[in-house]
């Protein structure tokens, strides 16, 4: 069985090295989904029996460990110097240094990487993260799935 939860987020980027608008500082309301697989709970008595999980704790995960740390953050590559050094002028602003480039693929890569530790499986049901899908915009979209994980 498979469950998705979605969550969305506002945050700023720019892809210094492309060819067209990308290269400006602008932002998105992203959309993040969170596939799992696992069994059904099968426990009576137990929150979770008839659930993979319950997607509120699936919300509460992603949120604490990507949504909170990237909503309304700037998303920078760390070697796009002009605006790391730009961003740490103003004081107390909320920016995310990446190892690589903000684009909908890598942020889907690194969502599923700080997330993967955190969904455990506590009854026995096989639970493991199987995508993050990111939506950089309503038609623009990148899939991280497990099994291409480096
Ligand atoms: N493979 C990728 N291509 C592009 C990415 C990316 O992350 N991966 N990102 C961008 C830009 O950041 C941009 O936000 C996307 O812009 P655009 O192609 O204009 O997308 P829209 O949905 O706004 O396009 P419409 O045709 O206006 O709906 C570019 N490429
Ligand atoms: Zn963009």
């Amino acid at each position: 069985m498979r469950i998705t939860r979605k969550l969305e987020f506002d945050a700023g980027h720019r892809i210094p090295d492309h060819a067209s608008q990308c290269r400006h500082l602008h932002g998105h309301r992203y959309v993040l989904e969170v596939t799992l697989s696992g069994d059904v709970v099968r426990a009576h008595g137990e929150p979770a029996n008839g659930m993979v999980m319950d997607f509120g704790e699936v919300k509460t995960i992603a949120r604490r460990h990507v949504v909170d740390l990237w909503d309304h953050a700037f998303l920078a590559w760390r070697e796009d110097t002009a605006v790391v050094a730009f961003l740490a002028t103003l004081p107390g602003h909320k920016t995310v240094l990446l190892d690589t480039v903000p684009t909908a693929e890598n942020l889907a890569i690194e969502a599923f990487r700080l997330l993967d530790p955190h969904y455990r499986d506590v009854f026995g049901n096989s639970l493991t993260l199987q995508r993050v899908r990111l939506y950089e915009t309503p038609n623009c979209w990148a899939d991280a799935l497990r099994e291409e994980m480096p």
